[in-house]
């Protein structure tokens, strides 16, 4: 059985991978899917999707589980969503997802979706690595160490101070170009 697991994984960190070591209990083969894969630059999104697929092949190379990274542009319309996942993506049986757009949308194309519990919820959350990174923080016991690697290889703290001083409104999400 093959599933289907999407992130924008800015940054790929240790919630999501303990989500993909439970996975890797259900299924022989997983794809995980790079959500938002032509945003980078900004406070919300400041990785690219090259570098994501870094993270996660690296990451993910540890474990006993055959798997897929593809990245996913996002699409003005959610109605077509789905279709335009299932053809990016080797196809699978089972979608697992704790985004409630994400799951609804599967739902509707009668797609099985799997939810997990969240794990440590209160640091291991995107939001949370990133407001750490630029305030000097302790965010890299929260990744797994390939990720700290790509981080570091790409110059990514340096590129989140930057663009977060560009954070005209100040709201950590982002603004127009
Ligand atoms: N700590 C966690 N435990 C389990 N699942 C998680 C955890 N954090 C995120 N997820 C799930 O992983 C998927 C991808 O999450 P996403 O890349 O948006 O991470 P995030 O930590 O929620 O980031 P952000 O704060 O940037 O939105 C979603 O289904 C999300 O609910
Ligand atoms: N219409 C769309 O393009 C659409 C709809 C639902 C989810 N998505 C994407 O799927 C990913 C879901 O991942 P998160 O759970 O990390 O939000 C995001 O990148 C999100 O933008 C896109």
């Amino acid at each position: 059985m093959r599933g289907f697991y999407i992130g924008r994984f800015q940054p790929y960190h240790n919630g999501h991978h303990r989500m993909v070591t439970e996975i890797a209990d259900d299924v022989d083969e997983l794809v995980l899917g790079i959500g938002s894969a032509g945003d980078s630059h900004t406070p919300r999104n400041p990785f690219t999707a090259g570098e994501r697929v870094m993270m996660v092949t690296k990451s993910v190379a540890e474990l006993d589980l055959t798997t897929y990274v593809v990245p996913i542009e996002d699409l003005e319309r959610n109605s077509v969503w789905v279709s335009h996942v299932q053809s990016m993506s080797p196809a699978f049986d089972v979608a697992y997802s704790n985004n409630p757009l994400v799951i609804q949308l599967f739902s509707e194309a009668a797609v099985e979706v799997r939810q997990s519990p969240m794990f440590n919820r209160d640091v291991l959350e995107g939001a949370e690595l990133r407001a750490r990174m630029i305030a000097g923080g302790d965010w890299r016991s929260l990744v797994p160490t390939a990720v700290v690697d790509v981080i570091e290889e790409v110059g990514g703290i340096e590129r989140i101070e930057r663009v977060s001083d560009t954070d005209a409104t100040g709201d950590g999400a982002d603004d127009p170009a």
